[in-house]
């Protein structure tokens, strides 16, 4: 299968007088096929928002390599640009123009023939609405015509950053109709979001970064069994008990997350050992349960910060250079 989108040890250094030098990317690596719904997950700070900006040009990276649609960027940005469409920010409307009029704005700024309104319009569920002031539509009424914005060049690849943030949950199930539909007509899309229990519902691969690394990748199935053998769930007798027990399992090797009323294990071979484990320290098991876990948890154990959803609340992620700071790594629990 083609790839869309390559990148290659993606590097980028920020260095600015108040907050020093930092490593938004460290070497980062992606990949996504043709016709996939791609997940880009990671927590604040990560490097999401970077990456797609040093695809479109409008960072300089410090160093690695990226193709689109098979063609080295930025160099080829030109040939390209046409068959890209990407929202990396909240685009601002006239609040006084309908849809059609904003749309219309844009087509032929775009020399983009007129018939096409129509067609996005009715690809993002508005046409019934296009008459009607922007000022005047929710949230996410305003999410989708900025996605028919992007979509009305008909691009191969369509890139957006945090497309259901701050979305209700009706809104984020229109978006996610709307992913799959574009989808389903040949489109690739790749979608950055903290709101992992859509992305596991919408995408067929995925992408985690974490400091500025790629952690994870690959189909959604894949990444979930990779991180789904020797995983447990425990209760304690006593609530209190959680961070010790946290502290002698990761001692004894096996990944820990915390929650606030069980730990997440994973990578153990015999449960019994973990009942062992804890007693001889006098913490005592009330429930051992094996679980197949979903995309949340992964994520959690990849970075190490717990995410919210629709919240930016997780910690920024980057790492200092040439000191040991790393201010992302305590958010999510005690282990890990
Ligand atoms: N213009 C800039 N100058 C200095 N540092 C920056 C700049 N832009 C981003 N950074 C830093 O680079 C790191 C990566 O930021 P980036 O915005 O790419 O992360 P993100 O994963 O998109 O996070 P979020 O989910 O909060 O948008 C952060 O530490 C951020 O503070």
């Amino acid at each position: 299968m083609p790839a869309v989108l390559e990148i290659e040890g993606l590097r980028k250094t920020y260095k600015s007088r108040r907050r020093g030098t930092r490593n938004a990317l460290d070497g980062f690596d992606m990949r996504v096929d043709a016709g996939q719904v791609h997940g880009f997950l990671g927590p604040n700070g990560s490097g999401k928002t970077t990456t797609l900006r040093t695809l479109l040009g409008l960072i300089r990276p410090d160093g690695g390599r990226m193709a689109l649609l098979g063609h080295e960027v930025p160099d080829a940005l030109p040939a390209v640009a046409g068959q890209v469409g990407a929202i990396v920010e909240s685009p601002q409307f006239f609040p006084h123009f309908t849809a059609r009029d904003t749309l219309s704005l844009l087509a032929s700024a775009g020399g983009v023939a007129p018939i096409r309104i129509d067609e996005v319009l009715e690809l993002v569920g508005l046409r019934d609405r296009a008459g009607e002031r922007v000022k005047t539509y929710s949230l996410g009424m305003k999410q989708r015509l900025a996605v028919a914005s992007a979509l009305l060049k008909n691009p191969k690849l369509l890139i957006l950053d945090e497309p259901a943030n701050g979305l209700d949950p009706g809104g984020i199930r229109e978006m996610r109709t709307l992913m799959r539909n574009l989808a389903e007509s040949g489109m690739t899309v790749v979608l950055s979001s903290h709101i992992l229990g859509e992305i596991q519902l919408i995408c067929d691969s995925v992408t985690i970064i974490s400091l500025g690394r790629r952690v994870a990748f690959g189909p959604v199935d894949e990444v979930l069994a990779q991180h789904s053998s020797g995983a447990v769930r425990i209760r304690l007798e006593a609530v209190t008990d959680l961070p010790s027990a946290a502290d002698v399992l990761t001692r004894a090797g096996i990944r820990v997350t915390g929650h606030p009323d069980h730990l997440m294990l994973g990578g153990v071979d015999k449960p019994a050992s973990v009942t062992r484990l804890l007693a001889e320290q006098g913490l005592y098991v009330s429930e051992l349960a094996p679980v197949a876990v979903d995309l949340e948890s992964v994520f959690l154990e990849l970075t190490a910060t717990a995410p919210v959803p629709g919240q930016h609340r997780q910690v920024d992620q980057s790492t200092k250079v040439g000191g040991a700071e790393q201010s992302g790594a305590t958010g999510g629990g005690w282990g890990a």
